[in-house]
């Protein structure tokens, strides 16, 4: 993250760990304080219980007074706000309600008077990673006060099994049970696979989670389960569910969508199960390793509901040189005088489908780009790219499931694809195109995003990931006043509409803003 300012600490996003203290500190507050301080937030605490353990016993559970439970929340909520909230060990019933009731009143209040939507994750820990119970009495817990008032549960196998009130015997129970807890609490699931259980594997950790609804997040991604699967690195896992659900709020807290929270969080994990240390006789701790940036800790994606999935094994054609500036336009002759004024790298984008021309203007655009040995991208339009043997086409994430991605790969076309977040730069790259789109970076008019513009730090996490895996190209908003700042993240490319599109003169538009590009810097 050197290219962008320095957080100064006074805006670190406020994150709240409401959970147990695990004496042995490994778990439970302990993991959740480095985790939320290693990603950059400020933690603050709610201790819920006082657990005498070791990494290899748990010797006595002595949960905090009502009076204290609740002095904590109202007290943080005065004066240091949440952004996101983890909710880990509550040690009896009392302690659930009294939570839950104040969830419903308060935080509601809260998230009223500021316009904001606290996230808020919930671990239900039931069992310390040695074996022993954490709750105080061994009556099963009731978390049925939580519904509709959690973003994300984290249940592993046991506990989801303790949940939903069933045995889980293989993968398609484990599916099905976390469906059904997805509709009991009105939420959405990540059930963990890493520790026993019928989504154990040797060689991965296998979470399945259901999304059930996820604000500022495309809908293709909502209302369907995946299945994320990571390299298994060591077996010291002591707090990993801890650091897990305390890595989704941090990541959420930092104004990412849930689903970018919890592909960031595993490979926060993984990475901490790889740098993990033994500190006596049981599992040793996570290590503390800042903000993923291995793109081998990130889970790869699937999807585990009927229909297209996405082909896995392909390749694309590789790009050798730079797209540099990218312009992408809506009509031919604008094409040609672009390619005319010395463009390299062009997209022609019609979003009419009716266009009595369309086939005409996409065979002229690709026979425009021969001549002037340009590469011409065609937007959309993936059969008829094929049919007039196109340069590349440009496809968007809800196009992967239904175009021949296997036909356009063989017949060597370059295939561009956007994406919009963490999650999507993931899918997009599991097909490995020939560049990937990252947008929208600032707000722009010329089409309704169902996300949030990026902005230059999410483009730097981007950046800092995928740099030398894929050339990189930064869409919307883009202009000349802009060019510098994009530059320095370090993103390879830039596409641009309406600087170019509306200027009164495209052409001597375009050559000022691809000098501006190839002359501003790239900080080290
Ligand atoms: C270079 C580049 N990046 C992103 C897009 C957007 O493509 P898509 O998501 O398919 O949306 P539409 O352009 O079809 O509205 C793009 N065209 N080019
Ligand atoms: C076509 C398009 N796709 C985007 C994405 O984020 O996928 S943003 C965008 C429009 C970019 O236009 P302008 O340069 O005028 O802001
Ligand atoms: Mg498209």
């Amino acid at each position: 993250m050197e290219n962008v300012e320095p957080t100064s600490s006074a805006l670190k996003p406020v994150v709240w760990s409401i959970a147990g203290s695990d004496s042995g500190g490994g778990a439970g507050i302990g993991a959740d304080l480095a985790t939320m301080n290693d990603l950059a937030c400020h933690a603050c605490t709610v201790i819920t219980t006082l657990t005498a353990q070791s990494s290899v016993a748990v010797n006595l559970v002595e949960p905090v007074s009502d009076e204290m439970l609740l002095a904590q929340l109202d007290t943080l909520l005065q004066d240091l706000p949440p952004k996101a909230i983890k909710i880990g060990l509550l040690a009896n019933q009392r302690q659930i309600d009294i939570l839950s009731r104040w969830l419903a009143l308060e935080l509601d209040d809260h998230n009223k008077r500021s316009g904001t939507e606290v996230a808020v994750i919930l671990d239900p820990v039931m069992i310390a990673s040695c074996g022993d119970r954490l709750d105080e009495d061994d009556s099963r817990l009731d978390f049925s006060p939580f519904k509709g008032l959690i973003t994300l549960i984290t249940p592993n196998a046991l506990e989801l099994g303790e949940l939903v009130g069933q045995s889980l015997a293989d993968m398609s129970q484990y599916h099905l049970a976390a469906q059904d807890l997805a509709q009991l609490l009105d939420t959405n699931v990540l059930a963990k696979g890493g520790g026993k259980g019928p989504a154990w594997r040797a060689d991965a950790a296998q979470d399945i989670f259901v999304c059930t609804r996820a604000t500022a997040c495309s809908e293709m991604h909502q209302g369907r389960s995946f299945l994320l699967s990571s390299p298994r690195a060591s077996n010291n896992n002591h707090g990993t569910g801890c650091t897990l659900s305390s890595a989704i709020a941090s990541v959420m807290a930092s104004g990412f969508v849930l689903h970018d929270a919890i592909v960031v969080a595993k490979a926060y994990v993984c990475a901490g199960i790889k740098h993990s240390y033994r500190v006596d006789e049981g599992p040793g701790p996570l290590a503390r390793t800042s903000w993923p940036r291995e793109l081998s800790h990130f889970p790869t994606i699937s999807s585990l509901d009927e229909g297209p999935s996405l082909p896995v094994g392909i390749k694309f054609k590789t790009i050798g040189e730079r797209l540099g500036l990218y312009p992408v336009v809506s009509d031919l002759p604008l094409l040609a005088s672009l390619l005319k004024a010395g463009a390299k790298t062009i997209q022609l984008r019609i979003k009419d489908e009716n266009d009595p021309q369309l086939e005409d203007k996409i065979a002229h655009a690709i026979a425009l780009g021969r001549d002037y040995q340009a590469k011409v991208f065609i937007n959309d339009y993936w059969e008829l790219a094929l049919k007039h043997n196109a340069y590349g086409v440009h496809l968007g994430q809800e196009d992967l499931y239904v175009a021949d991605l296997k036909r356009i790969a063989e017949a060597q076309l370059a295939l561009g694809i956007s994406s919009h977040s963490y999650f999507e730069l993931l899918l997009a790259s599991q097909i490995t195109p020939s560049y990937i789109a990252l947008g929208h970076i600032f707000p722009t008019t010329t089409k309704v995003m169902p996300s949030a513009p990026q902005g230059l730090m999410k483009l730097q996490h981007y950046v800092d990931l995928f740099k030398g895996h894929y050339p990189l190209v930064a869409i919307g908003g883009i202009d000349a006043s802009r060019i510098e700042t994009v530059k320095r993240t370090g993103v390879d490319d830039v596409a641009i509409v309406r600087a170019v599109t509306e200027s009164q003169q495209p052409g001597a538009a375009y050559l000022a803003l691809s000098s501006a590009w190839e002359q501003a810097h790239v900080s080290q």
